[in-house]
């Protein structure tokens, strides 16, 4: 029942994200989910599961800068920090502008109908001035009202055609571009390295990039863009027909110009502080939501729903409070350029009306002027607007491009599939997906110095068993540089060795398989897979070669067949997954359901013995030469952990699999080849269990506090 709605809160998550910051798009909701559930799964690996949580006057203010750990990114940072973007940045609109090249084609031609709409506007005023003087002195010099009407109707049209194409030919731009950003962005997430996204401690605000910031750069790019060279084109076209009209009355109105230029700049300043400080907010505001929502059983559980409430209300209460002192700003900013427009007007109406009464110009003229100087004053208040809304679309452009433009400190390989996303002219047209091939399948041989080997998908052979060997390994997460993790850890694994690590909790036994998986580089020592260092190795390439099972596995939305074959789709065939369903004791549970492996099931449907099950199955779909149990089957009742044991012993005994099993169970590591035990990030102890049972020393111990109750 829980888990059931739980699900409906991850859309209602997603929704809270949407709506609390701006959203626009078709698919919103299916891509925040989409976006969610991969993002979160990237932080799903025990390692990065560590949330810090800071709190300030009773707001959750989680730590939500981009930490990069090279010492010249310290320095941008430092720099950044130091600089808020207060003004509309040239590096932001020129990589902007770079990005939105391939749309440049579709901007232009709306550009273009921008001098046909603008030209025939600006007619509108200065044939009012000739309709009146025709009226007041009836001269017959051609201007007759019908023939003017009739005339001015037949261009109206021609605008509205080029209103018409502008607006077409805009949002195909706008949401080309937009796609395209988002698309990037996303792969380019999902590329960064996992201490990166440690970072992130919730996704609220790698999804405010995703969404919010994305929608605020499509306006940059579309209506505030056409709406800027507009205001520019009329200001200009109006300051021109001002000037024509009666240079001394131009004279007089531009008197109030300079005052709204430094009104402009100022406030603008400030109001670009202040909306940096919304977005923030409005992001921590969608991580807290995201955060109780995601674990609404504990909060629950735990009565506090009332406290997740409050402190959710604070945080929308602080955004928007910020929001309506901008408001404040803006208004203050709007109204200035108002009161100086009409100044500029009711200047002219007086100095104006004294220069018809002495005959310098005529009524009609006046009019005109006053027609001119009105379109003048509308589009410089105008531009004052856009200005502070570029400025806000420019803060949200650089926070999507910092990720863009990050180039991750573990590098893989682009895979078919990524190429295709980055090089994609139309970002609206479907692609499909291409696996990745399994050029990972290494054996001694195989593996050349650089530890690359060609694609050979259609010719894959049976994985031979890897040795693993690790030397003198030290390591500390880069959130927590200051806390060393492994310590001098070294073991060697012969392939085809099941190896045990046991060890007390936070001893380090997970490290090992994230390090092994270069979801961390290490900082000193040395990891060999087939003799080859493992920085040689694409990490792609190297994660193939790892299978992990985790105690907590995820499972996504899909059929259990989808989970099974994840990540090798295609090249995996349903022989090879129901095989693999068999051995891991999918099968059975599966086919009480109506429809088998086909079954939908999503991250909270089954229970943690069936995931676990599944997730064990994926891993021997994945056919890779390593394996990682990581209390693989800590969820499993002794009946099925029996049975799951037998397979993977059948399995093994076929060889082809070396494993490194971490276990806190007897039943588990019992017939494991060795067992290592680890203290503090070190190995202290090494020997087959019988050999470590029969001495004292820490593996004694450790059964004595942690073991015994299993082997009894
Ligand atoms: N992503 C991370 N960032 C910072 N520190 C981490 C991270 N992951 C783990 N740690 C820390 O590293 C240490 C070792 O953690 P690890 O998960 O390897 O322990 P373990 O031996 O597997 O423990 P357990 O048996 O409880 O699962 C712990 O002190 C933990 O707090």
């Amino acid at each position: 029942m829980i888990r059931s709605s739980l699900r409906q809160h991850h859309d209602i998550s997603s929704r809270i994200a949407s709506s609390i910051t701006t959203t626009s798009g078709i698919g919103q909701a299916q891509s925040s989910r989409l976006i969610r559930r991969h993002i979160t799964s990237l932080h799903l690996s025990k390692s990065s599961s560590h949330h810090i949580i800071s709190t300030t006057r009773g707001l959750r203010v989680y730590h939500r800068s981009f930490a990069v750990f090279s010492p010249d990114d310290k320095d941008d940072k430092k720099k950044e920090e130091k600089k808020p973007q207060t003004e509309l940045s040239k590096d932001s609109l020129k990589r902007l502008l770079e990005f939105s090249r391939s749309e440049w084609k579709w901007i232009g031609l709306s550009a273009s109908t921008l001098g046909v709409t603008s030209s025939i506007t600006l007619l509108f005023p200065y044939a009012s001035g000739s309709v009146i003087d025709y009226t007041i002195t009836n001269a017959s010099d051609g201007h007759s009202p019908l023939l003017l009407a009739s005339g001015l109707f037949g261009l109206s049209a021609i605008a509205g055609g080029g209103v018409y194409l502008r607006s077409v030919w805009l949002a195909k731009a706008g949401n080309r571009i937009v796609a395209r950003l988002k698309q990037q962005l996303y792969a380019s997430i999902l590329r960064q390295e996992t201490a990166f996204l440690d970072q992130h401690t919730s996704t609220g605000d790698l999804i405010s990039r995703l969404t919010a910031d994305a929608t605020l750069v499509q306006q940059a790019v579309t209506s505030q863009a056409v709406a800027a060279l507009r205001s520019i084109v009329m200001s200009l076209g109006s300051a021109g027909m001002l000037l024509y009209t009666s240079p001394t009355l131009a004279a007089v109105s531009c008197c109030t110009l300079p005052p709204v230029f430094i009104m402009t700049r100022q406030v603008g300043r400030r109001l670009a502080e202040q909306q940096k400080g919304i977005q923030e907010l409005l992001g921590d505001a969608t991580s807290l939501a995201e955060q109780s929502l995601n674990h609404v059983s504990t909060v629950k559980q735990f009565v506090a729903q009332d406290f997740e409430a409050t402190r959710y209300r604070n945080s929308v209460a602080a955004a928007h409070q910020k929001a309506v002192d901008t408001a404040h700003m803006q208004a203050q900013l709007e109204a200035g350029a108002h009161i100086a427009g009409n100044a500029a007007i009711l200047g002219v109406l007086g100095y104006g009306g004294t220069m018809v009464l002495d005959g310098s110009i005529s009524a009609g003229d006046l009019t005109g002027f006053v027609m001119y100087s009105l379109l003048l004053a509308g589009n410089l208040s105008g531009l004052t607007a856009i200005y502070s809304d570029l400025i806000r679309s420019m803060a949200a452009s650089k926070r999507i491009l910092d990720i863009l433009d990050r180039e991750p400190l573990i590098e893989t390989s682009s895979t078919a599939s990524f190429q295709a996303l980055s090089n994609s002219k139309n970002p609206l047209a479907q692609i499909e997906y291409i696996p990745a091939t399994t050029s990972n399948l290494l054996s001694n041989d195989q593996a050349g110095e650089s530890g690359q080997v060609a694609s050979t998908e259609e010719t894959v052979q049976r994985p031979q068993a890897a040795s693993i060997d690790i030397q003198g390994l030290n390591f500390s997460y880069p959130s927590r540089p200051d806390m060393q993790v492994m310590n001098n850890f070294s073991l060697t694994i012969q392939p085809g060795e099941i190896v045990a690590l046991v060890g007390g909790s936070g001893s380090g036994k997970s490290t090992v398989a994230n390090v092994l998986t270069r979801l961390y580089d290490i900082n000193d020592g040395t990891i060999r897979i087939n003799d080859t260092d493992i920085q040689d190795y694409d990490p792609n390439d190297l994660r193939q070669m790892v299978g992990i099972v985790s105690q907590d596995p995820v499972l996504f939305r899909g059929t259990i067949r989808d989970n099974i074959r994840y990540g090798k789709w295609q090249n995996v065939s349903d022989e090879a997954i129901e095989r693999a369903a068999k051995q891991a004791h999918v099968w059975e549970f599966a086919q009480t359901f109506p429809n088998g492996l086909d079954t939908m099931v999503g991250p909270t449907q089954l229970s943690g013995g069936q995931r676990q099950r599944i997730a064990l199955a994926r891993v021997l779909a994945k056919e890779s030469p390593i394996i990682i149990l990581d209390e693989a089957t800590s969820a499993l009742d002794a009946q099925s952990e029996h049975l799951v044991q037998q397979a993977l012993q059948g399995l093994f005994a076929q060889g082809g699999k070396t494993i490194i099993s971490i276990a806190h169970r007897l039943s588990t590591i019992r017939h494991s080849s060795r067992i290592a035990v680890i203290e503090n990030g070190t190995v202290v102890q090494t020997g087959t269990f019988d050999e470590l049972q029969s001495m004292n020393g820490p593996f004694r111990e450790l059964m004595k506090t942690q073991l015994i109750g299993d082997a009894s």
